[in-house]
């Protein structure tokens, strides 16, 4: 039977893989895992294959042995490949649909919709796990992604209150909590996470950043089970 686990740190990890390679990936990463966060992206932009292949299948064991879930980002056939539980997709890449039937039910599967409610209304009806709308600072990672205001959150949560929101762009400790007041379930984070000096510390200090309701929204991923 399929162990259920409920992904409740609002930490959303996005490796900069732009930056750091190999060990010095792993060597943060670990460190990420180990302060609790429990949901990390792997977002290679380069064409080196061979490389991600071995970078992906390491992050899926870190991932595993600390009960967090992978994702891949853009790659379809890397995700299958390594065992990930899911992989983002952009409005320019593969589509929903081909991604839920080569990656099964279960996988989770989340879209970017920028600032836009239409785009997410698309993405909620084709069967997405989390919708992701940002970018809601300056982000030094990619500085020239669309804005987006901080009541599209809340907007969301109001339309699809089950369907996890995922907030992404500039996000680090001095501006979660906000985000997440905002509406979102998960802060996703590059830039702050893999350049802070003590990451372990960083993923911990998310953990109090939750909003303070006992209950957090219903909108949780859950691994090993369909979402939402
Ligand atoms: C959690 C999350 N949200 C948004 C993105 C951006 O995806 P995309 O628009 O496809 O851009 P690239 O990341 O591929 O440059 C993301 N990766 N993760
Ligand atoms: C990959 C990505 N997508 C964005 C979007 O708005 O779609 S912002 C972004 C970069 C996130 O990194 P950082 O935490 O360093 O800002
Ligand atoms: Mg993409």
């Amino acid at each position: 039977m399929t162990r259920l686990t409920a992904l409740t740190h609002p930490l959303y990890a996005i490796t900069d893989s732009a930056n750091f390679r190999e060990a010095r990936l792993y060597a943060v990463v670990e460190q990420l895992l180990e302060g609790g966060c429990q949901l990390l992206q792997y977002r290679d932009k380069t064409t080196d294959h061979a490389r991600r292949r071995r970078e992906a299948g390491v992050l899926a064991q870190l991932c595993q042995h600390h009960g967090a879930a992978l994702i891949i980002n853009d790659d379809i056939g890397l995700a299958r490949h390594c065992g990930a539980q899911g992989v983002h997709l952009g409005q320019s890449d593969s589509t929903l649909a081909l991604a839920r039937q080569r990656l099964g039910s279960d996988a989770i599967i989340g879209i970017t919709c920028h600032a836009s409610i239409a785009l997410a209304a698309s993405a909620a009806a084709g069967g997405a796990s989390y919708l992701a709308f940002g970018r809601f600072f300056k982000s030094q990672t990619k500085p020239q992604a669309p804005a987006a205001p901080l009541e599209l959150l809340a907007t969301a949560r109001a339309r699809w209150p089950e369907l996890p929101r995922v907030a992404i762009g500039g996000i680090g400790l001095a501006n979660a909590a906000q985000v997440l007041k905002a509406g979102a379930d998960y802060t996703a984070v590059c830039h702050d996470a893999f350049h802070s000096t003590d990451p372990c510390e960083f993923a911990n200090r998310f953990t109090s950043l939750l909003p303070s309701s006992p209950h957090r929204a219903p909108s949780i991923i859950t691994l090993g089970a369909p979402n939402p």
